[in-house]
């Protein structure tokens, strides 16, 4: 969430955040080095849509302002909370080099290049986050009572990617008694679904990258849309196979097995008021395909989903929320079937891959505890970008009445620096230095456009025997005229011949 030099008591009092790169002082944003500038932050003011009532009650709304008005905005190709670090893609001491960073599927990862991104992960999920701190207060609660301390925490890189989505999805809490308030989701169920995850991707891709000292680090993707009951990637030698004392546990041969959930107490941090911290508490739970409760969901999406979903021309319809039909958007997202009709009972794509998992991976504040939500993400990542290489200019993301935090202009909860959801909605190969190597299934073909294949093949053969037939009549008549010819002269003068000798028998 904020950088760690900005989260004293007075730094997070000036609500100001621009720290100078490198070490140097007073040189906020490195603007003598021409990296940055510390500016206002520019939160949305357009209207959002009905399903959040409530006003100053979320340190959510308008994001970041509750805690800071201005920050860094970084020049060209430079970025980060300092303007410090390139933009992703890119590096060198002016981030004019390009770096190639290319997503692909992990089924085609070699076991050495297997063995290390798994590796990446474990050492992501030990390793304190540079940069980054989380709060564990509300911001009323935040301040020590005598004001000097901040109730800010370490995490791990990968606990803060849990963190993060743990933050994004949490409900609102009205204090007085009263229950917090659910209808609330920054990162689901509206337009900033595709965006927000993206961002999320990118940060952990990012830090994965700082952590190794490697710029071309890439993270992979799972082609979860294989149909059937099998989890593909559920192997020792990459997410963790079935364990074979526990049916909802990881083998002991996983390095998974031995990690541990952040963010589980969510019925304390609703009825407290407090926010998840970094405590570590139970392993990772996973029955894939068994939830015999919900048959709907014990089978992963089929490949023609995925190409179903990319036909779709808008990005997202009103309301633009979970309800919504003929959305892109919605359709990937999970809540429609997969040629875009609305059906509430429906789960399809990103979300029925989810509950396939059936464990922490089924569980919106949970989820990303399961290293296998990085791939199912990356994958879902993929798709929407096919679709904005699919549909050039579209320019349909939503500026007003999407729900609260899913506006175009909104800054995405709670990523810093602030970055909105339209940043997010561009092509990545072109715009944010990344590509997935990938082939996508070919349409299914309908049974309107079969009956007309149909026909036009029925025609071409009926058009090839008339043909066929036509030139052997006139061949055959052709041949007989010509025998005609060559015969004629010979008839005719047997004719003449007999009608000659005829007459003159006659006349004899
Ligand atoms: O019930 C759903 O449709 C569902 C579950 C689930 C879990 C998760 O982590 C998500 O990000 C989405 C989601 N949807």
């Amino acid at each position: 969430q904020f950088p760690r030099e900005c989260t004293s008591a007075e730094a997070l009092r000036s609500a100001r955040c621009c720290p100078s790169p490198f070490g140097r002082a007073n040189d906020p944003c490195g603007a003598s080095l021409g990296r940055g500038q510390c500016l206002s932050v520019q939160a949305d003011t357009r209207a959002h849509g009905p399903q959040y009532p409530h006003v100053d009650q979320d340190d959510r709304e308008r994001w970041p302002l509750r805690f800071f008005t201005s920050a860094c905005r970084c020049t060209g190709n430079f970025y980060g909370f300092n303007c410090g670090r390139c933009k992703h893609g890119f590096t060198g001491v002016n981030c004019d080099t390009p770096v190639p960073v290319v997503r692909r599927n992990v089924q085609t990862l070699s076991t050495t290049e297997r063995r290390s991104f798994v590796n990446a992960l474990h050492q992501a999920k030990r390793t304190v986050h540079p940069d980054l701190v989380i709060a564990t207060r509300r911001y009323g609660e935040l301040f020590s009572p005598d004001g000097n301390t901040t109730m800010f925490e370490n995490i791990t890189i990968y606990n803060y990617f849990v963190w993060s989505h743990y933050y994004s999805v949490s409900k609102t809490f009205l204090g007085g008694g009263q229950p917090s308030f659910g209808g609330v989701d920054f990162s689901h169920e509206g337009p900033g679904f595709v965006t927000w995850h993206r961002y999320h991707l990118l940060q952990l891709e990012r830090d994965i990258q700082d952590m190794l000292g490697d710029p071309r680090f890439a993270l992979p993707y799972w082609n979860f849309a294989i149909g059937g009951n099998q989890c593909d990637i559920c192997t020792d030698d990459l997410m963790g196979a079935r364990s074979s004392f526990d049916e909802n546990g990881i083998s002991s041969n996983s390095i998974f097995s031995q990690w541990r959930v952040v963010c589980e107490s969510v019925d304390d941090y609703d009825t407290l008021g407090t926010i998840c911290n970094s405590t570590e508490s139970n392993p990772i739970r996973r029955n894939p395909a068994g939830n015999v409760a919900r048959p709907m969901v014990q089978k992963l999406p089929e490949p023609q989903d995925i190409e179903a979903c990319l036909q779709l021309t808008t990005f997202d319809t009103p309301p633009f929320y979970s309800t919504s039909t003929d959305s892109f958007r919605n359709t990937i997202e999970g809540y429609s079937a997969p040629e875009g009709t609305y059906d509430p009972v429906v789960r399809s794509l990103h979300n029925l891959a989810h509950l396939f998992l059936n464990g922490t991976g089924g569980q919106t504040h949970l989820s990303p505890n399961d290293p296998i939500f990085v791939l199912l993400h990356t994958f879902t990542d993929a798709i929407f970008d096919e679709w904005l290489r699919r549909h050039p200019g579209s320019s349909d993301y939503p500026m007003e009445n999407a729900p609260i935090g899913h506006n175009r202009d909104y800054n995405m909860v709670p990523f810093w620096p602030p970055i909105t959801n339209a940043e997010m909605f561009v092509t990545a190969p072109e715009n944010l230095g990344y590509s997935y190597e990938a082939t996508w299934p070919a349409r299914p073909i309908t049974p309107t456009e079969i009956i007309t294949i149909a026909v036009i093949a029925a025609l071409f053969v009926v058009a090839i025997i008339f043909a066929v037939t036509t030139c052997a009549v006139r061949s055959r008549s052709h041949n007989s005229e010509g025998r005609q010819h060559l015969l004629g002269e010979q008839y005719q003068r047997y004719d003449d011949h007999d009608t000659h000798n005829s007459k003159s028998q006659s006349v004899v």
